[in-house]
């Protein structure tokens, strides 16, 4: 029933409406650039100020003692041999190994401290991304697949997180070697090292044009793995099915179409990142041969030290160096830019359902509900409720009865404004729902619906999902309200029994159960039952029927129901036809009325007398 379509294509384009902000909550989103990636990281990573200092503070003196040893070199070459100076060698020696041990306990120290930082910041990233899923719209999760967003809070993060653990310490100290390198450089010997600079452009150049290309892949390359999970978690969850249909070889295949995508990307990143390397390196080697044969030349003219040639070529590495790993860590940074823009899809995109600013805590209501003139759709192509008018009294039963499509549970959701109509007022006591704070509202609504939603766990969290704080008693009192006491007491883990996921060791009427018990607890003033009793048997039914007779009075409750025996008490039914009201009034009214209610009692009931 929902129109899930290709997460890329909901993101950027929303559903429609003529331009409708409603429609259109996944604004087109601008490839994030590395740099705002980067500044994100450093605004989560600024609450660990101390943290970051001394990872910054070590990455200076690595560079610094990568600095050293190079002058240890030029010193013995162009000092220590010519003067015979033997004594000094020992002092090399131990200065060479000193710098080597502080060196590893500082790279130890820096590496420790920046994994710390990025665990952080990932971690309140994670909570950050689910945190805000939680608070959008029902609508967003229509249009998005389950196992994309998945994907984007597990796969998308831990790319993030494999950047900022390894490569962004990498990247830190590349930085400080690499200015600090080439400030020395050019205070030596500023014309060799102008030159041996003048090949960075190229890397610069390459590297911009592999970037892109690299992202668009990587990027591919998430997609088809959020292509994946989604699959999993559809297939998976719907291994019965699959197995009745005999459709394990039709999903094997889906499954490897979708896996071959996965490859092919990833194909395409390798032969991206295998062509890259070469070109740096070349590049790398055109530096080399530059210091080399220009070293040479002014040292045969006598105007700079074997010493100095060897320093700089040592130094020409360590230089080097930071571009060998950035070329390495490009694949990293990029993959991680995919990821992130992946992650800042779902960070960019307004919930649309907002309690305006000054919203008011809806006070404990009677539950007096009046649509006035909604029009309603889900999408720009289809509309479900037209000028629609229905009014449910308070503490009063209301049903509502029509063929299937025709807008019942709709209007089930728009009570609890999962969804807000395009045009019209609801109203519950006289207060526009525009105007109250969501968690006011939905407090005071239970929801037992005809899609059972149960969690992992046991029955009694189950059941206290309705009411976090209630006591043991008032669960068990729950319990036997909704007819659910007896199969509890007959497992013999009671309450404590595990109901396996979306609660399959449990049969569809045991399942309905818990929830009216859930729903029970929560003790709302507003009840919707949308075809609550549905897969009940007559008998249970019966005895769900009682309970709520004991539950209804003096709250407001809707029905929905295809059975109409199940409605025959209510005090007010309306037939609703293509989100229309056709008819309302009692049972007896309508049967009277000889209309659709009549036609529809007839289909159920073909050999009662109608007019009983
Ligand atoms: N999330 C959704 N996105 C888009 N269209 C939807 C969505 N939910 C329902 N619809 C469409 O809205 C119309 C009304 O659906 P609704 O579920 O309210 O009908 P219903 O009367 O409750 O049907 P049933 O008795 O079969 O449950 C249908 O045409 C349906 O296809």
């Amino acid at each position: 029933m929902s129109n899930k379509g290709d997460s890329a294509r909901s993101f950027h384009q929303g559903g429609g409406m003529g331009g409708m902000r409603r429609f259109g909550s996944g604004e087109k989103v601008k490839p994030a650039s590395i740099y705002s990636m980067f500044v994100r990281i450093y605004t989560h990573a600024r609450t660990q100020l101390p943290l970051l200092l001394a990872a910054v503070v070590c990455v200076i003196m690595i560079s610094l003692l990568e600095f050293i040893v190079p002058q240890l070199t030029r010193y013995t070459i162009d000092e220590i041999i010519p003067n015979k100076l033997f004594n000094k060698l020992f002092l090399i020696m131990c200065g060479i190994l000193g710098s080597a041990i502080v060196l590893g306990i500082l790279r130890y120290i820096s590496a420790s401290l920046m994994a710390s930082i990025g665990q952080r910041v990932l971690y309140n990233l994670r909570n950050d991304l689910y945190r805000h899923m939680q608070s959008l719209d029902v609508s967003f999760f229509d249009r998005n697949r389950t196992g994309d967003l998945m994907s984007r809070v597990t796969n998308d993060v831990s790319i993030l997180q494999q950047m900022i653990s390894s490569s962004m310490m990498q990247l830190f100290t590349d930085f400080f070697t690499f200015t600090a390198i080439a400030i020395y450089m050019l205070w030596i010997d500023w014309k060799l090292t102008l030159l041996l600079l003048a090949t960075f452009p190229f890397m610069i150049l390459t590297t911009r044009i592999f970037a892109k290309r690299m992202r668009s892949s990587f990027r591919t390359v998430q997609e088809s793995v959020a292509d994946v999970s989604d699959h999993l978690q559809n297939t998976l969850t719907g291994i019965r099915l699959i197995k009745a249909f005999t459709a394990e070889s039709y999903e094997s295949e889906r499954f490897s179409q979708r896996t071959k995508r996965n490859m092919d990307a990833n194909i395409q990143v390798t032969r991206l990142r295998a062509a890259y390397e070469p070109i740096i390196d070349f590049l790398n080697f055109l530096g080399l041969a530059i210091v080399l044969v220009f070293g040479a030349w002014l040292a045969m003219k006598n105007q700079m030290t074997i010493g100095t040639i060897v320093a700089f070529i040592a130094y020409l590495r360590l230089l080097q160096n930071p571009v060998r790993h950035f070329s390495r860590i490009m694949n990293t940074i990029q993959q991680s830019a995919a990821a992130y823009e992946r992650i800042m899809e779902v960070l960019n995109t307004e919930a649309e359902i907002v309690e305006k600013q000054g919203a008011i805590k809806l006070p404990p209501v009677r539950g007096h509900i009046v649509f006035n003139q909604i029009d309603f759709a889900y999408s720009s192509d289809t509309s479900v409720l037209k000028d629609f008018h229905l009014e449910l009294e308070a503490g009063k039963v209301t049903a509502l009865v029509g063929s299937s499509g025709s807008g019942k549970t709709t209007i089930a959701h728009l009570i609890a404004r999962f969804y807000d109509p395009q045009s019209g007022e609801i109203t519950i006591d006289g207060y526009s729902l525009k105007d109250i704070t969501l968690a006011s509202l939905r407090e005071q609504i239970g929801i037992v619906s005809q899609d059972i939603v149960l969690f992992n766990g046991t029955i009694e969290e189950n059941i206290r999902y309705g009411n976090h704080h209630s006591t043991d008693e008032e669960v068990i009192a729950a319990a036997k309200a909704a007819n659910a006491s007896g199969f509890i007491d007959s497992f013999p883990q009671g309450y404590h029994t595990q109901i396996g996921e979306r609660g399959v060791k449990l049969s569809g009427g045991q399942k309905q159960r818990l929830s009216i018990a859930r729903a029970i607890l929560k003790n709302p003033r507003i009840i919707i039952l949308d075809e609550a009793t549905a897969s009940l048997d007559t008998e249970s039914e019966q005895h769900i029927q009682d309970a709520l007779a004991q539950l209804l009075p003096g709250r407001t409750c809707l029905v929905i129901a295809h059975r109409l025996s199940t409605i025959q008490q209510a005090d007010q039914i309306y037939v609703l036809e293509q989100g229309q009201v056709v008819e309302n009034g009692t049972h007896s009214e309508l049967l009277d009325h000889q209309g659709r209610y009549h036609q529809l009692y007839e289909l159920q009931f073909p050999q009662t007398d109608a007019s009983q």
